[in-house]
């Protein structure tokens, strides 16, 4: 069967783990251009260029309502986040810099987290 895998602070509930890192993401100085989903009605192209919207308050509700089975769901997810943003924002924009400033947050984060 898979070993169970054991996690920074020795639980094995790793969406656990995953819903602290969230709460890290969010509240993170530069996450406000991430906190909920990008109004497809007011940001002209968002709705055509970005097939696949993904923002941190849907990341939540998916843990609350157990949608993830494992934290690469999770990763997935997260990754979309910052994918879409590089897809539409210039990187040297205000929301490019914020999402680039994100991914290497994350990127530390989920690093730290798999090798404890
Ligand atoms: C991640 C992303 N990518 C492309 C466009 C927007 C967004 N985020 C949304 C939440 C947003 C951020 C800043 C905004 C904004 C909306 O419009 C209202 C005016 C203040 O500027």
């Amino acid at each position: 069967s898979k070993k169970a895998k054991i996690w920074r602070n020795g639980s094995t509930n790793e969406l656990e783990e995953c819903h602290q890192l969230l709460g890290e993401l969010e509240t993170h100085q530069d996450a406000w251009p991430f906190l909920q989903p990008v109004n497809l009605k007011t940001v002209p192209g968002y709705k055509k260029i970005v097939k696949k919207p993904m923002d941190f308050s849907t990341i939540r509700e998916k843990i609350i309502n157990k949608q993830y089975s494992s934290g690469e769901g999770f990763k997935d997810d997260v990754n979309l986040v910052f994918d879409n943003c590089e897809r539409f924002n210039e990187d040297n924009s205000e929301i490019g810099k914020a999402g680039h400033i994100m991914r290497t947050f994350f990127d530390k984060r989920w690093t730290e987290l798999l090798k404890r």
